[in-house]
């Protein structure tokens, strides 16, 4: 059976990933966007809640996962991360599973994974897109967001691969420490170059 070339678009903290996966999906490649996936099932009514309720006392609500809270606590402790993590990649997993059939006629699909390094979900997709800016450049983006702080910077950095060796390890590097405009330019010329 024909499948879609499955694109796994990934990068650090603030690198862009976000805004280079609606780049893509302006251009007419579907986007399966596991962080929003994340975000919908850790909502209000999400299907992991009991679950997450029961590993993590009192930090799910009328609201759903108090993020914030609950970031506070897994990203200062391992153990606790990979609980996190255990009950929430499986999901992750179906959803993805999901939206492959859904599109089993596109030639080309994009997964927006953060951790795809991290996870070995490299190993499942046909390409790499790695997204990565100065390191400068990330560091100011990423202090701009509201309730971030240096030192909660620093320590996500030490979670993730580091951007050297994303790059080294991708088939394809999306520069975003220049313009949107020239981004966009350089993400048409990609899908162009993996449409051939
Ligand atoms: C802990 C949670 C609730 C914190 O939410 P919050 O909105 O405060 O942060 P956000 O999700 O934007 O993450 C901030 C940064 O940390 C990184 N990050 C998130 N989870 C992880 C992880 N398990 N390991 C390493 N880095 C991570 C993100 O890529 C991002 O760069 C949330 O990140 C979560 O549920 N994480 C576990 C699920 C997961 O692994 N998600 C990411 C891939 S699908
Ligand atoms: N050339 C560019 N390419 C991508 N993003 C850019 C560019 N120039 C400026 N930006 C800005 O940088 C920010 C990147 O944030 P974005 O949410 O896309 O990052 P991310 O990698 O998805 O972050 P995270 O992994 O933390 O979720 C956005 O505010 C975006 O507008």
């Amino acid at each position: 059976m024909n499948r879609p070339k499955i694109i796994g678009l990934t990068g650090s903290i603030g690198m862009g990933k976000s805004t280079v996966a609606d780049m893509f999906e302006r251009a007419g490649v579907p986007v399966f966007d596991a962080d929003a996936e994340v975000r919908a099932m850790q909502g209000p009514g999400g299907e992991l809640l009991p679950a997450i309720e029961a590993a993590f006392p009192g930090s799910t609500g009328p609201e759903g996962v108090d993020r914030e809270a609950l970031g506070a606590q897994v990203f200062a402790d391992a153990t606790l991360l990979a609980n996190l993590e255990a009950i929430v990649h499986p999901a992750v997993g179906a959803k993805r599973a999901a939206f492959l059939e859904q599109h089993h006629d596109k030639p080309m699909v994009v997964f927006d994974i953060p951790l795809l390094f991290e996870k070995g979900g490299h190993a499942a997709v046909d390409a790499v897109v790695v997204v990565s800016a100065p390191a400068e450049t990330q560091r100011e983006r990423v202090l701009a967001r509201p309730g971030m702080t240096p030192e909660k910077f620093e320590h996500i950095l030490t979670l993730q691969v580091p951007d050297a060796e994303k790059r080294e390890r991708a088939d394809h590097v999306i520069d975003t420490g220049q313009s949107l405009e020239a981004t966009e330019a350089s993400v048409k010329a990609l899908i162009a170059e993996l449409a051939a």
